[in-house]
């Protein structure tokens, strides 16, 4: 940044406040050398809806549970986003910059980057027209198409709210917007933003969230490490239809469906008892809209060990689920037969369209099931 600076002519360097450990601590060391250096440095609150310390239960703590975290704060004034501003001085002279493609960046895979970028809608135009595109046609059914699997009904904003390409606030003027034209989805796609802000919430007054079991007894449950039944999970070769489409969905196209989400996160952390931790690490890996808050609370979640989470004995069944969420099994068909996947997995992976998945689950769904709950039982016995 040094070196940039320098280049540019800058003399002062500005940016959204982030809220997780690491992030926070890197920029207060940026802000500190920025400063040292007699440059101005200033960060502004754009991320989130209400910075975490403005949050406060009526005993002066923070929330754990979303619920009360969301009629805390659900007749805020959230303020408006800000308009941008007029004119930005650009450097006299352009730094040099490389030539991206000179980097060749998916050399690993076969043509991943190519695959991947058909799915992605980058910058703030597109964010703004995924948002406009939202609110006009599909905020209305948003509550029940939401869990539909081969539905396009959700927004698809997580990947430009990370980047930071469009705000929170935006989104929820927005969503105000809708629910005074009486558009039906609007409440719940406003409880959905608050989401993201409840899992920076966790993250900034208990950093533990992003790398710990955030409830400690997890600490004493037999978690498998990283294991050749994760691997098989990252490969979308479990021999469980749904659990691989959605692996090889998000290997295509850097997103996958929330519930299933939830549902390969249960099938690796309670059918195949791994750690939590890895299948958040593998999502921080393939995921575009990766958040290091919401990702964390997602798999804690799942896995039972967070806060509010959903309890460990409740185990998705994902037939059961592919069932009422994919009924016609359009989700399953497309992620299954998609030859795209071949093309965007790396070549060490060595699979082929012509490649064998197993023709039964690696870890059948009543053995993993009475496994897990086995586990869970001696761990609160122990
Ligand atoms: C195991 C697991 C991991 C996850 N990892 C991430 C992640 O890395 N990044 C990420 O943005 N979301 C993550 N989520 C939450 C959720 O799956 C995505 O936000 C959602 O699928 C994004 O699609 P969308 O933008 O169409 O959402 P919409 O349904 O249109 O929702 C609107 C916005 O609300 C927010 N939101 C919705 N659901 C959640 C939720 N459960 N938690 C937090 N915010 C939410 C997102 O910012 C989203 O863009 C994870 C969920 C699970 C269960």
């Amino acid at each position: 940044m040094r070196d940039l600076v320098a280049e540019t002519g800058a003399d002062t360097v500005i940016w959204n406040r982030l809220y997780v450990a690491d992030e926070r601590a890197r920029d207060t060391e940026v802000k500190e050398a920025l400063r040292h250096d007699g440059l101005a440095a200033r960060s502004f609150h754009a991320h989130v809806l209400f910075e975490p310390w403005t949050v406060e239960t009526k005993t002066g703590g923070f929330y754990k549970v979303y619920t009360p975290f969301w009629k805390s704060v659900r007749d805020r004034d959230v303020g408006s986003a800000l308009t941008a501003p007029s004119a930005v001085k650009a450097p006299v002279e352009w730094p040099a910059s490389d030539d991206l493609a000179d980097w060749d960046l998916g050399r690993a895979m076969r043509r991943g980057a190519d695959v991947v970028a058909e799915h992605v809608h980058v910058g703030e135009k597109a964010a703004q027209a995924r948002l406009g595109a939202f609110i006009a046609h599909r905020i209305d059914d948003y509550a029940e198409a939401r869990d539909a699997l081969a539905v396009d009904g959700t927004s698809g904003l997580s990947e430009n709210l990370t980047y930071g390409e469009i705000s929170a606030r935006s989104c929820w003027w927005a969503g105000q917007r809708a629910m005074d034209d009486g558009k039906r989805g609007a409440d719940t796609f406003l409880k959905e933003i608050v989401w993201r802000d409840f899992a920076h919430h966790l993250a900034y007054h208990t950093p533990r969230l992003t790398t710990e079991n955030w409830k400690s007894d997890w600490d004493a449950f037999p978690w498998r490490g990283d294991n050749s039944d994760a691997e098989a999970w990252r490969r979308g070769c479990t021999g469980l239809d749904v659990v691989d489409a959605a692996m090889r969905e998000v290997y295509v196209t850097g997103r996958m469906h929330n519930r299933a989400r939830m549902l390969t996160g249960s099938y690796l952390t309670k059918h195949l008892m791994t750690d939590w931790k890895v299948g958040c690490d593998w999502f921080a890996d393939v995921l575009i809209d990766w958040d290091p808050a919401s990702n964390a609370m997602g798999w804690q979640w799942v896995a039972g060990s967070g806060p509010d989470a959903s309890p460990f004995f409740r185990i998705f069944n994902p037939e059961t689920q592919a069932e009422k969420f994919d009924k016609a099994g359009r989700y399953r068909d497309r992620w299954l037969s998609s030859k795209d996947f071949f093309e965007a997995i790396p070549r060490s992976w060595e699979l082929d369209p012509g490649s064998a998945r197993p023709s039964a689950p690696i870890v059948g769904l009543s053995e993993g099931r009475t496994r897990a709950l086995e586990a869970y039982k001696q761990r609160d016995a122990g």
